[in-house]
């Protein structure tokens, strides 16, 4: 089967979605699809429509119109984590399971938490603390494993790396590819580090200004020199390995609230490369500079 073709089978299939807030569109017929075990990101600049986009997906928000068909069961991660922050991070992790319906014995095993607890084994030392007192990269392992909790199918990560150092972001990705290898899991992953989204997942979608400026495999999208220009550009580019190492990063444990949740400069990881060949495709979009190096660049990608 050709990726890049919608099918019956896709655990996500979205056609011609607008969402509105009020009078100002946020989405304007976005079409998307993600496959079983795919690893798909989002990526694009501040107010594209990513969160938006993902939102709808997972029914936060009502779409104005087309439509939106989930056939897997499907979680979040949210954008800033929304940790219990007086709960610790085990009772953290169990309320992740709370939509489940079993009872009994088979309810004890769903809130089990010692499957999340091998997945991210740096979680264990710090299960008995309270969430609000981790650091950034601690709670985003925390929101990640709450929402797998809830075994999805899909798991929709808004902005893996926000506010991290790059070696917890790095530590994080590895995770995210361990969980899609081992069980299956598909992953939708808004980004801002469109590099790091574009080693992590095998494809891609470019939000701009509320639509797909281009869409195809990452490793066609990642060799456009448009896509290199607009996204992966020397402000965004990989740290070296001495930068990554010596990075301090905003990720030291903090005594009392939530982790920090502003992107500093060092907010790059050093993922392991995950490029599969394929196919982009071009949509119509509107005519600001990064849509057309977008849409230039899935042209050169045909
Ligand atoms: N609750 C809201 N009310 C009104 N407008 C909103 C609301 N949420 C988002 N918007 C607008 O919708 C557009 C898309 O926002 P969205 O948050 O989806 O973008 P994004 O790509 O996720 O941005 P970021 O990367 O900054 O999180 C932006 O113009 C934004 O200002």
């Amino acid at each position: 089967m050709n990726a890049s073709q919608p099918s019956q089978s896709d655990v996500v299939e979205v056609r011609d979605l607008v969402v509105r807030y009020g009078a100002a569109t946020a989405l304007d017929s976005v079409s998307l699809r993600v496959a079983p075990g795919e690893m798909v990101a989002l990526v694009g600049p501040n107010g594209a429509g990513k969160s938006t986009l993902v939102n709808t997906l997972t029914g936060i928000l009502t779409p104005a119109s087309g439509s939106v068909v989930v056939r897997a069961r499907i979680a979040q991660v949210p954008e800033g984590r929304q940790m219990f922050g007086d709960l610790t991070v085990d009772d953290n992790l169990r309320l992740g399971a709370w939509q489940l319906p079993g009872r009994g014995k088979s309810r004890r095993k769903q809130r089990d938490t010692s499957w999340v607890y091998e997945l991210l084994p740096d979680l264990v030392r710090v299960r008995d603390r309270k969430a609000g007192g981790l650091s950034g990269g601690q709670q985003q392992m925390v929101a990640v494993g709450r929402a797998l909790m809830s075994r999805p199918e899909v798991l929709v990560i808004d902005e893996l790396s926000l506010g991290l150092a790059p070696l917890v972001v790095a530590d994080l990705a590895e995770h995210l590819a361990e969980l899609n290898r081992e069980q299956g899991t598909a992953v939708v992953l808004i980004e801002q580090n469109a590099r790091l989204a574009l080693e992590l997942c095998s494809r891609a979608y470019v939000l701009e200004a509320g639509r797909i400026a281009a869409e195809g495999s990452s490793a066609d999208l990642a060799a456009s020199p448009d896509i290199a220009r607009a996204y992966l550009g020397e402000a965004q580019g990989l740290p070296s390995p001495a930068d990554a190492q010596n990075a301090p990063g905003p990720d030291a444990p903090r005594a009392d609230g939530p982790g920090p949740d502003a992107p500093g400069p060092d907010d790059r990881a050093t993922a392991d490369p995950a490029l599969t060949p394929g196919t982009a495709k071009t949509a119509p979009g509107n005519q600001d500079t990064a849509v057309q190096a977008a849409q230039a660049a899935t042209r050169e990608a045909k």
